[in-house]
């Protein structure tokens, strides 16, 4: 890919200060909750970051919000700097970047009428005319699937599917380039899930969304993803179109990922003895130490190692822990 990516994650590293480590419980001690995370996201493209829960993509996406501060490293639109001298203030910011997240009742005012909740954003951005907020607002409930008269509802009045309906309709009310897919279906009931994938993906080519999406669940990501990164305690190590990441996983760890997903075509192929399985430990918990010594209160950088590109847009991090 040549030119400015929409949006570019430069050696991203967040550490946030744990509870003392020293008998007395005073040291202090640092978690890398991310370690050194470098991707691109292309104009039009959904680009995944997979991993097991605690390997930082939710402090990815925050940081990529705006609502994590990165200790040190760059998150930037199209080549500028979200923080810093001269970057963008947090409305700018909203019109680049909004967040679909996972529980669609938790992240709605539930005192707000669907209406209200769309319109905030709107007048929070200077639309002062009622009828073009109410226009605005009709045409986004219709664009998810929603009805107009339903703009004068409470969230409690709707099911999970509909009320994840409404998240997205906020989320793009401000029509911004990138929608950050937070597990945007696993709150769900399954039989749902298909429908809300199938919303999004329709909205991605009406409005040439741009996704990043995270989540832990592979066959919602094969269905929806141009890209995938897997993260792995902070860290991509292996990054590739969907079809490397699904026909030819490299890294151990991208191999047992798939192997665990319940469809058998896919699992089949990760375990596939020819193409050298290797049964890989899962870490114990989020006190797993990335330095192999696995006693819980060490959190040590993992060892240096680099991702190489084995095909192209294909990349792979040969060593995390040898
Ligand atoms: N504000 C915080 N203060 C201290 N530690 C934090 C904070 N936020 C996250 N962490 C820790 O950072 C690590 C990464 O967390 P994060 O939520 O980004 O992972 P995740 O992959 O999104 O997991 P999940 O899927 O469970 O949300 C975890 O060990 C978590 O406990």
């Amino acid at each position: 890919m040549t030119g400015t990516p929409l949006l570019q994650i430069d050696d991203l590293h967040v550490r946030f200060p744990i509870a003392g480590g020293g008998l007395l419980g005073t040291g202090r001690r640092l978690l890398h909750a991310v370690n050194g995370l470098s991707l691109t996201l292309e104009k039009g493209e959904c680009l995944s970051i997979v991993g097991e829960s605690g390997c930082g993509k939710s402090t990815t996406a925050l940081t990529v919000m705006g609502l994590q501060e990165p200790s040190s490293g760059s998150v930037s639109f199209r080549g500028a700097p979200f923080s810093g001298p001269g970057a963008p203030g947090r409305m700018q910011r909203a019109k680049a970047v909004q967040i679909v997240f996972q529980d669609p009742y938790a992240s709605l005012n539930p005192r707000q009428t669907v209406h209200a909740s769309l319109a905030a954003p709107l007048r929070l951005h200077g639309i002062r005319s009622a009828s073009e907020i109410a226009d605005r607002v009709e045409t986004m409930l219709i664009n998810v699937g929603l009805t107009a008269d339903q703009a004068r509802r409470y969230p409690h009045e709707f099911s999970g599917g509909q009320r994840q309906r409404i998240g997205i309709a906020r989320a793009l009310i401000l029509e911004p380039e990138i929608v950050v897919l937070d597990e945007p279906v696993s709150a769900l009931d399954v039989s749902i899930r298909a429908q809300i994938i199938n919303l999004l993906l329709d909205l991605q080519e009406k409005y040439g969304l741009s996704y990043l999406m995270i989540s832990h669940d592979l066959s919602v990501v094969e269905h929806m993803s141009d890209r995938v990164a897997v993260m792995f305690f902070g860290q991509i190590v292996e990054e590739g179109s969907w079809q490397h990441i699904f026909a030819n996983p490299v890294h151990p760890y991208t191999r047992r990922l798939i192997a665990e997903i319940p469809d058998p075509d896919v699992a089949i192929r990760a375990r596939d003895p020819a193409a050298g399985f290797t049964d890989v430990p899962l870490p114990q918990g989020r006190s797993f130490a990335m330095d192999g010594s696995n006693t819980p209160d060490v959190f040590t950088a993992p060892t240096p190692s680099e991702l190489v590109e084995i095909d192209p847009g294909h990349r792979v991090r040969l060593s995390l822990r040898d």
